[in-house]
């Protein structure tokens, strides 16, 4: 059986993960968050007392990465190794040094092949993964590529709201500079040709896993023709 892709691309804050989650889980799919791996190795890197802005570093850490997660969307486990790092990679000093190991196309190269070996090998019919680069570099050719995005001010909202207690000035700050460090690296603003844009600004959570099942559902049945 092939897997298909569900390719989600969008900025930090846009709802890829929440959103992508609760699609999968209405429609039965596996779910890969390929955010959680680059997360994972940037806390590998720290872990070794090393600076991700250091791309040898960065190399040498990729080489000894022995990162395990699944594809159910209702278990957000990751490991590395043996250590647990679900709760850490959300930690502000790993959202902030992420996108170091993130421009290393070494990195990049590598992870994707995990990425689309996890989907090859998923017991599943089809797997929605998200991330930053799936519509145009690990899925190309997928039957549905989506962007989601909203607003930079909206998004930045949200993403306070769920850190209840930090700073909304700081947060809102952390979210704009990665989002400016990492579309350096790959496109995540723009839809390339052929990829639909689900913009939720105007939507609500609800409304926005609807917007999204109804391009799967066309796009899918376009593609069986
Ligand atoms: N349409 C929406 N309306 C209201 N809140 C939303 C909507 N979409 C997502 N959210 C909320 O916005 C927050 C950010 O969403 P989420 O973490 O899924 O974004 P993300 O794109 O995966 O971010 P990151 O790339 O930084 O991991 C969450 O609290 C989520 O519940
Ligand atoms: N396809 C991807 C996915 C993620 N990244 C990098 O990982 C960081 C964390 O991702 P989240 O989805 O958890 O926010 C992100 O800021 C990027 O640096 C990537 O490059 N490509």
């Amino acid at each position: 059986m092939t897997t298909d892709f569900i390719a989600i691309d969008g900025p930090a804050g846009s709802g890829k993960s929440s959103v992508s989650k609760a699609v999968a889980r209405t429609l039965g799919f596996g779910y890969l968050d390929t955010g959680s791996v680059y997360r994972a190795l940037a806390w590998h890197v720290l872990d070794r007392g090393a600076d991700t802005a250091d791309a040898a570093a960065v190399i040498a850490a990729a080489s000894d990465f022995p990162v395990r997660l699944g594809l159910d969307p209702d278990d957000r486990t990751v490991r590395v190794g043996e250590t647990d790092v679900t709760d850490a990679i959300r930690e502000t000093r790993v959202s902030s040094a992420v996108s170091g190991v993130a421009r290393v196309p070494e990195v990049r190269a590598q992870v994707n092949e995990l990425f689309r070996t996890l989907v090859a090998e998923a017991p599943y019919p089809a797997v929605v993964v998200e991330g930053r680069d799936i519509t145009t570099v690990v899925a190309p050719d997928a039957p549905v590529r989506i962007l989601l995005t909203a607003a930079p001010e909206v998004r930045a909202a949200r993403r306070a709201g769920e850190l209840a207690g930090e700073n909304a000035d700081a947060v809102a700050a952390a979210l704009h500079k990665r989002d400016a460090s990492d579309s350096a690296v790959v496109d995540f603003l723009n839809a390339a040709e052929g990829v639909e844009v689900v913009d939720s600004t105007e939507l609500d959570f609800p409304q926005t896993i609807d917007a999204v099942l109804t391009v799967i559902e066309r796009l899918r049945g376009a593609h069986r023709g």
